[in-house]
């Protein structure tokens, strides 16, 4: 997948250019990392087609979705990307079964539901509403609604920050399953380190748009001011507690 976006973004301390030029590879779980502000959600939205560049390609599997060349600028729906947030994006008044089946295809097999259920492990969950299910069920839900539509890159906008800790570690090892499932194409945006770490194979360090550091976590953390979680984090979950 190729990513090349420019766009001037408007700060509250005033504007900052964003310039990204990177590949990712099929397959590949990328993060994007970096203090709050820096435009890791804004990349995720130019990437999904909700905003839109002043500059860029953005290509994948071979198929253009933006190109400020050639004008071409394909609308979010006709993007294969699945989006997952931190709020919980599901349909209030839809059970889960309805949520599911709303992102199906027309003419797609209702079927679908059910396997998708089981791969995220909500089974028996179908006629709930949102409001009965827990944080950590509810982004279950959402994981699978964008799988569903057989995405060729998965987008997670902090998906999991909402969630208590233990939750948080649980469904990582669920992300972890289900992209060693999928083969997806992931990128992911967090703010934890430990998140970063554990699912992504290689880290873009962000300030102010740019992009100041890049390759696998170790790489990138070491000789940071993120060393120490890094080092707590290799000594386990025990050792971060008491941090
Ligand atoms: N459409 C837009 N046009 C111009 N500037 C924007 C637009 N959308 C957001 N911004 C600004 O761009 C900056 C970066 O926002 P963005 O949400 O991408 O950062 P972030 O790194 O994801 O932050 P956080 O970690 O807090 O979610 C913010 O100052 C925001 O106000």
């Amino acid at each position: 997948m190729k990513i090349f976006l420019k766009k001037t973004l408007m700060a509250p301390e005033g504007p900052f250019d964003l310039s990204i030029d990177v590949e990712v590879r099929d397959g590949e779980c990328v993060s994007l990392f970096g203090r709050s502000g820096c435009g890791k959600t804004s990349i995720l939205r130019m990437i999904a087609g909700l905003q839109a560049p002043q500059e860029g390609l953005v290509k994948a599997d071979g198929e253009v979705w933006f190109d400020s060349s050639a004008g071409i600028n394909l609308p979010p729906q006709k993007r294969a990307a699945g989006f997952v947030f931190q709020e919980y994006s599901l349909f209030p008044n839809m059970t889960v079964e309805e949520n599911l089946k709303f992102a199906l295809r027309r003419g797609e097999e209702a079927v679908r539901v059910q396997e998708y259920l089981g791969l995220v492990g909500l089974k028996g969950l179908e006629r709930r509403y949102p409001s009965k299910l827990s944080g950590g069920q509810k982004q279950r839900v959402a994981l699978a609604r964008a799988l569903l539509r057989h995405p060729k890159v998965l987008l997670l906008d902090e998906p999991l920050s909402a969630l208590d800790v233990q939750t948080r570690w649980r469904l990582q090892d669920e992300v972890l399953r289900l992209y060693e499932k999928t083969g997806i194409t992931m990128i992911l945006v967090s703010h934890d380190p430990f998140e970063v770490m554990k699912l992504s194979g290689r880290v873009f360090m962000l300030e102010a748009g740019r992009i100041v550091k890049s390759g696998g976590p170790q790489d990138v953390f070491c000789g940071s001011e993120w060393e120490v979680f890094f080092q707590s984090a290799k000594n386990g979950p025990r050792a971060v507690r008491g941090f």
